[in-house]
This record gives structure tokens, C-alpha cells and sequence, in this order.
């Protein structure tokens, strides 16, 4: 029988943000306790490799094209060790005794080591067992999918891991995949000064996306000198490496790595790094103590419930494969939290707060390359393929505000209708620095506000958020 310290009444696996967020929730305001397990470092891999080091490496640059695009400036140079120094600072040098400092003030207990499912409401920890009282939430996030191509694992590529913590800035990069690291990846690289070449399997970046947003980006790319070949695969690396442990992440690898290319050509780069998606980190989780089969995605109902273990297991975040976003499983984190609480206290659960309704069809996403990349809701075509009768307006964003944000500002935005409720469904935008735009379009979307009554909301003078207005006038226009 354990002994007090290892019963709580609720257990997480995993102190992402997604993690910290559910703990926090499920105890706020009660005399109940919550362990954290994590295996890293507290904060997840959105605070040291993915969402702050990129874009702590990415806003300098798209500041330093800013204030090279506005007239009445001047000294726009970027340094790159400087911008190095920052991500640094972001990442706290990879130490994450604040955010230990966090959960502690906020009365979590944190426990290091591997989290493991061995029974029902049952974790192993190293030697310690815990037992969950009310809930154990799995939140171990995911991790960078190795596609199966002859020597590429050998060659030791850099992930999102390497790519984010860079000591130095490579000479050449081949980056592999088109999506959302890939494009973020080749951006900042390329700003810093690598030679990066994009091996893109597709005909498009961005392919989840409007089709404008990924060719405005291959355009942008191009320019700052990225080499991007469509419809290309990578089907053999070879690479010279001594025998060794694995590099921290972010060392330069010892010997440039040989690609060969689908259409025949070879390429010698310094660095590969691959982007070609993520896989929920299930591994050695336990999943067959829950019922569940090991390795592959866990299945959730909209209160984040596991499917089989309804009772005791939640899972929230990457691990659930709903939505790979961190505000996105923080927002699920907060659905869980509730649930827990108001099932441990035994009130119902009435009201919205304790169903997550924004996974299904109204995720806000942005994508920081330069131009950005904002987006909520489907696309014209995932919208019709859904089944909705669509009206779409498709603007260049040419407002006074466009104008004095810098002098050769270009963007475009679209809105997807649905003409049933003349509704927004959907919103994209294309363009530097719009990524404060996107909220606005959020709310119209969750609160299905009319168009009729967007009319009243009036964007101030002069902003970009004036394409709202152009927006409006096109859909009235249309409609005759
Ligand atoms: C390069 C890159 C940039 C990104 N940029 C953005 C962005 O700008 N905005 C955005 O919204 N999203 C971004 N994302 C996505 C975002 O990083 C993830 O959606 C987010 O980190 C998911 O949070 P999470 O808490 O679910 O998982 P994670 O952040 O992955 O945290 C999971 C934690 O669980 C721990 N863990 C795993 N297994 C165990 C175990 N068995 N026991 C104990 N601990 C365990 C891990 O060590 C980790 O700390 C980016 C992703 C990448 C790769
Ligand atoms: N700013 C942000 O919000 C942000 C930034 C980075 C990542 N993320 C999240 O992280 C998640 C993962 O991003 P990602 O870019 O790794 O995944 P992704 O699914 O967006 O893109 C993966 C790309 O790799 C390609 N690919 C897959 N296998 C391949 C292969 N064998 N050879 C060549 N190409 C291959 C795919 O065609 C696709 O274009 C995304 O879901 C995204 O939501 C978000």
C-alpha cells in the first residue's frame, strides 16, 4: 500500500503547456493536490524547441525586412549571434526552474522522470507508484516523425530540436517537407544566412492552407534565396559520421551529409533538416494497462476523455492528435481541468466550458514566416468538401493602414461564407506582421456573427483591420 505522499487527486504525465494548464485547472481553488510528471524539462517542447525559440528566431528578421521596407530609416542589419543570444534568453539557456517556481506556487507537486500507466488510476515513476484519486491526464505531446529513407536516421538529420537550439548558423541546409516547420524553418535560416534548399514531395507549400498563402510564402522564399523543388522526394542520404553518442541538439553534425533527390540529382549539404511531421510520444506510456494498443494516437471524446477508460483517463494536446497547436491544448487542458473539478465535486456538467467545440472546424492558426500566414476555420475547399453551400471573397489587402505600414506592403485576405446563416466559416490572411489581425476573425467565427451585424463593427482609421470593411462591401456587392 503506498504511503500519503504518493496518492493525489490527479495525476499528469507530461508538464508541457498543456500539462501545466490541465493540473492547474483541475485543482484551482480547492484543497485538492495534482502531480506533474515530466521527463525533460517543465514547459514542454513549446518553450525550448518549437513555438518560443522560432519565433524568438524569426521576428528579428521579419523586423529587420520591416524597417528596410520603410522609408525615413535607417541601419536595418541583422546579427545573427545576436539573434542566437535572444533565443537563448527565450529558452532560459534551457532551464526551466521557473516554470518549476510556477507549479509549485500554484500548488503542484512536480516529479521528474518517465510517467507510465500500470493499472487503473495507477503511475509508475521510477520506483515510486502514485495512485490518482479522481483523474490521471496523459499530456506527453509528440515528436518529430524520421521518414523511412535509406540512411537518412544514420545521417543523424536535425529535427525541430536542432533546427530551434542552433549553435551556429549552417552554410547549407536541405530542409525536408513543405508544411508549417519546414516553411518557418527555411525562413529563419535563410534570414540568418544559411543556403537552404526545400525538398518538397507536393506541388505547394503550405498545402493545408489557402493555395495563395503557400505560393505568397515559396515567393517570399525565393527571394531571400531558398531554392524550393516541388514534387521531389529524398531517397537516399549518405553521410560519413564517427561512431558516438547523439550531439546535443543543435551541434553542427562532423561531415556534410550526401542527398540524392527523386529526379536523379545529388546535393552535398551541411545540414538536413526534417520537417515531414509529428507523431503523438505514446511509445512508453502504458497504454495497454488503460486497455488501449500502444504507439498510435489516443482517441478522445470532447470532454477529453479517453475512449474505454471514460471513467479515470483524460489525454489533451499533441498526444491526441486533434489539433498540434499550443494554445489549442491548452484550451483542451482547461476543458479537462473543469471536468475533473466538477466531476471530483459532483456538480453536472452543464454548459459549454466542458465540451471543446473550437477543435471542430475552428482552429486559429498563424504561421510566422514573412509574409504571415493567419488563418481560422476551413478553407473554401475543406468547407465544401463539408458540405456547406459557400460564397468566398478574395481581396489584395490595399488599406491606408496597409500603406503606412511599410511601403511595399503586399497581402491578401479571403473570407469563406456559409450562405445558409451568412456566417463566416472561415478567414485566411497573407501578410507582414497580420498576425494580430486573426482574434477579430476568431470571434466572428465562435460567435457566428451575421454579416449584417459585422456591419456595425467599424475597424479604426487607419488600420490594416480596414479590410474588414473592404471585405464587407465585396460580400454586400456580391450579394446584389
Ligand atoms: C518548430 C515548431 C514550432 C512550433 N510553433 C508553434 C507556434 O508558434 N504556435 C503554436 O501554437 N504551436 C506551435 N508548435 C506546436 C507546439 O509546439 C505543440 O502543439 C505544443 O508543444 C504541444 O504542447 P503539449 O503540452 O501537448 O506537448 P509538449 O510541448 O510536447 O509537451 C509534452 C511534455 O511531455 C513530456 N513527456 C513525454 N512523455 C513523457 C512521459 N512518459 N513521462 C513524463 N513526461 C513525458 C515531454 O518531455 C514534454 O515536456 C510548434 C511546433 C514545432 C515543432
Ligand atoms: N506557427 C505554428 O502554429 C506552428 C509552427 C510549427 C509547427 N506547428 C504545428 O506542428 C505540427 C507539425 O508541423 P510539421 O510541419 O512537422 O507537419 P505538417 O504536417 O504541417 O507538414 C509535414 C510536411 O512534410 C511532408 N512530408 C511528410 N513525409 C514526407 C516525406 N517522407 N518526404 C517528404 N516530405 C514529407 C508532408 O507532405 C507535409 O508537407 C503542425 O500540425 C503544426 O500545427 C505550428
Amino acid at each position: 500500500m503506498s504511503d500519503a505522499t504518493d496518492e493525489f487527486d490527479v495525476i499528469v504525465i507530461g508538464a508541457g503547456p498543456t500539462g501545466e494548464n490541465a493540473a492547474q485547472y483541475a485543482i484551482a481553488g480547492s484543497d485538492r493536490t495534482a502531480a506533474l510528471i515530466e521527463s525533460e524539462l517543465v514547459g514542454g517542447e513549446c518553450s525550448y524547441w518549437a513555438c518560443m525559440p522560432s519565433k524568438a528566431l524569426l521576428l528579428p528578421g521579419a523586423l529587420a525586412d520591416r524597417a528596410g521596407a520603410m522609408g525615413g530609416l535607417d541601419g536595418t542589419e541583422l546579427d545573427p549571434a545576436g539573434v542566437l543570444e535572444r533565443r537563448d534568453a527565450f529558452t532560459r539557456h534551457w532551464d526551466d526552474a521557473s516554470q518549476v517556481a510556477w507549479a509549485t506556487d500554484a500548488g503542484i507537486e512536480v516529479i521528474r522522470g518517465a510517467g507510465r500507466l500500470t493499472g487503473e488510476r495507477e503511475v509508475t515513476v521510477g520506483e515510486r507508484t502514485l495512485r490518482a484519486r479522481h483523474a490521471v491526464v496523459l499530456a506527453t505531446g509528440s515528436e518529430a516523425v524520421i521518414p523511412d529513407i535509406p540512411g537518412l536516421r544514420a545521417a543523424r538529420p536535425w529535427t525541430n530540436r536542432d533546427a530551434t537550439a542552433l549553435r551556429a548558423v549552417p552554410g547549407t541546409v536541405l530542409v525536408l517537407g513543405g508544411g508549417v516547420v519546414a516553411c518557418e524553418a527555411a525562413t529563419w535560416l535563410a534570414t540568418l544566412g544559411a543556403g537552404v534548399i526545400m525538398v518538397v514531395r507536393g506541388r505547394s507549400l503550405l498545402p493545408a492552407a489557402e493555395p495563395f498563402a503557400g505560393e505568397r510564402v515559396a515567393e517570399a522564399l525565393r527571394r531571400r534565396g531558398v531554392q524550393i523543388r516541388f514534387g521531389t522526394e529524398l531517397t537516399e542520404v549518405t553521410r560519413d559520421l564517427p561512431a558516438g553518442a547523439d550531439p546535443a541538439p543543435g551541434a553542427p553534425r562532423e561531415a556534410p551529409a550526401t542527398c540524392t533527390l527523386s529526379d536523379g540529382t545529388e546535393l552535398i549539404v551541411d545540414e538536413i533538416v526534417v520537417a515531414a511531421g509529428r507523431r503523438p510520444r505514446t511509445d512508453d506510456l502504458g497504454l495497454d494497462a488503460a486497455g488501449l494498443p500502444p504507439g498510435t494516437g489516443i482517441e478522445v471524446d470532447d470532454q477529453l476523455r479517453v475512449r474505454g477508460a471514460e471513467d479515470w483517463l483524460y489525454a489533451c494536446g499533441d498526444v491526441n492528435g486533434r489539433a498540434a497547436l499550443t494554445h489549442m491544448g491548452k484550451y483542451q487542458a482547461r476543458v479537462a481541468g473543469d471536468v475533473i473539478a466538477a466531476r471530483a465535486e459532483g456538480r453536472p456538467l452543464e454548459g459549454s466550458r466542458y465540451a471543446a467545440s473550437a477543435d471542430h472546424g475552428q482552429i486559429p492558426q498563424v504561421v510566422f514566416t514573412e509574409p504571415e500566414v493567419a488563418s481560422v476555420g476551413p478553407t473554401a475547399a475543406a468547407a465544401r468538401e463539408a458540405g456547406h453551400d459557400i460564397a468566398e471573397i478574395e481581396l489584395d489587402i490595399a488599406v491606408a493602414g496597409s500603406s503606412l505600414a511599410r511601403d511595399d506592403y503586399a497581402g491578401r485576405a479571403k473570407l469563406v461564407i456559409d450562405r445558409a446563416t451568412d456566417t463566416i466559416l472561415g478567414a485566411t490572411f497573407v501578410g507582414p506582421d497580420i498576425a494580430e489581425l486573426l482574434h477579430a476573425a476568431t470571434i466572428a467565427v465562435v460567435g457566428k456573427v451575421p454579416l449584417e451585424t459585422l456591419w456595425h463593427a467599424v475597424p479604426a482609421y487607419p488600420t490594416v483591420s480596414e479590410i474588414w470593411l473592404r471585405l464587407l462591401e465585396r460580400a454586400r456587392v456580391d450579394r446584389g
